[in-house]
């Protein structure tokens, strides 16, 4: 009867174990990884903690209990690091979980010793550490370089662990393990897995605040509606190239553009298709333009351009290509969109305009552009002599 009641109530552990986890997997949220390893953290802290007080007495209860806290927490980790992947599959780790409570289960029912509970524990969690390492290992390297190293060697120091406890378990001098005070296994038991969970969660707490600042950092240089950059990174890269150009006594061309009775588009076709148009233009001109070019959004309809190396001539040929090839573009409205540009160059003796002084001069030919009948440039001349029209675009 005792025997009984004892496997009942190791089952019954064994049952919540597995309400738990499937409780978990309906309740975690799939776009949070800090919710993973937060739950993940607990629990297998939990889970260590039971398996340590069960050392020495042996608490079959207890054991059971921690075991499945610790499975728990390591199929959360898991989860974890395929959220921060944007990885959104999580059947494997929930059916290696899954398998873990029912094997277990069934081990309990045929009353097999803690030996046999081990193996099978151990070796889930050393095949869930795996599925870890080669998540990480598989990711692109861009994504924290140094963060995914010290998550990784943590991980390759915890399978090692795992390793030798599964050998040791297997080869029968398990009974020893648990006591053993001879400084390799007190290494491999204790020192080496509880420093390898540090490292593993060091690196993944890194990992996720580099990803933390990286996006914030975009958001702040970047205009979130078409990804170019906005004006603040916009006029601190181009005073940058500016400086640079003028100590190489190199040309630089500034460009505005502004897509032409825009407020138009917006009123006949919608706020929405105005946006579309917007980031049509912007891919144009990501398009157009090569590695060294600077293309930002300067606010509403309005872009700017930084030209490094472009003289006057080369302003003149990248201007006529943006103005027709945004003429040429089917936005599909129906009608063709057009743009105006003011440009505005520096040249090598003229090295004294400061970057503000380029923007004022650019912005002056576009309002040129756009009183001498828009989809057209305007461009001043060398030296600052007469302003002129050079080349009227066919409307
Ligand atoms: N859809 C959309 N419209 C915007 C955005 N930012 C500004 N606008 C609109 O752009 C329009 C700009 O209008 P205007 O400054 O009169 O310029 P325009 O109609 O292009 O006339 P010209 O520049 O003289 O050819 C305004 O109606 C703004 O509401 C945006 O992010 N999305």
């Amino acid at each position: 009867m005792e025997t009984l009641v004892a496997a009942a109530s190791l089952i019954a552990v064994q049952l919540s174990g597995m309400v738990v986890m499937f409780g978990l997997m309906r309740a975690a949220p799939h776009e949070r990884c800090t919710r993973y390893w937060a739950a993940s953290a607990a629990l297998a802290g939990i889970g260590v903690l039971l398996i340590m007080l069960n050392n020495g007495a042996y608490r079959p209860a207890i054991l059971v209990l921690g075991n499945n806290f610790l499975i728990c927490g390591v199929v959360l980790q898991w989860c974890g690091i395929r959220v921060f992947f944007r990885k959104t599959k999580m059947i494997a780790g929930w059916a290696i979980g899954g398998a873990f409570f029912l094997l277990f289960g069934l081990l309990v029912l045929q009353g097999a010793g803690v030996m046999q509970r081990s193996v099978l524990s151990s070796a889930t969690i050393l095949l869930l550490l795996t599925m870890s390492g080669i998540e990480l290992w598989r990711s692109q390297p861009r994504t924290g370089g140094t963060a995914r190293t010290i998550a990784l060697g943590g991980c390759v120091l915890l399978c090692a662990s795992y390793t030798f406890r599964l050998g040791a378990l297997l080869s029968g001098s398990s009974s020893g393990l648990s006591t053993s005070t001879a400084l390799p296994g007190l290494a491999m038991l204790y020192i080496i897995p509880t420093f390898s969970s540090l490292l593993l969660w060091s690196g993944l707490l890194l990992l996720y605040f580099e990803r933390i600042v990286g996006t914030h950092q975009h958001q702040a240089t970047h205009d979130e509606l078409t990804g170019l950059l906005n004006r603040r990174a916009l006029t601190i890269d181009g005073e940058r190239a500016l400086s640079l150009a003028q100590r190489l006594h190199a040309p630089l061309t500034v460009a505005f553009i502004d897509i032409d009775h825009f407020k138009d588009i917006n009123d006949s076709f919608g706020h929405e298709a105005g946006d579309r148009v917007l980031v049509e233009v912007a891919n144009i001109f990501r398009q157009t333009c090569r590695n060294v070019d600077l293309v930002g959004r300067y606010g509403g309809e309005e872009f700017c351009f930084v030209f490094p190396g472009i003289d006057r001539d080369g302003a003149v040929a990248v201007a006529s290509r943006l103005v027709q090839t945004v003429r040429m573009h089917d936005f599909r409205l129906g009608r063709p969109v057009t743009a105006s540009i003011g440009l505005a160059v520096t040249l090598p003796e003229a090295a004294q305009r400061d970057w503000h002084a380029l923007l004022r001069e650019a912005d002056a030919q576009l309002y040129k552009a756009k009183h001498a009948g828009r989809n057209r440039y305007c461009i001043d001349q060398p030296r600052g002599e007469v302003l002129s029209l050079p080349q009227q675009m066919a409307s």
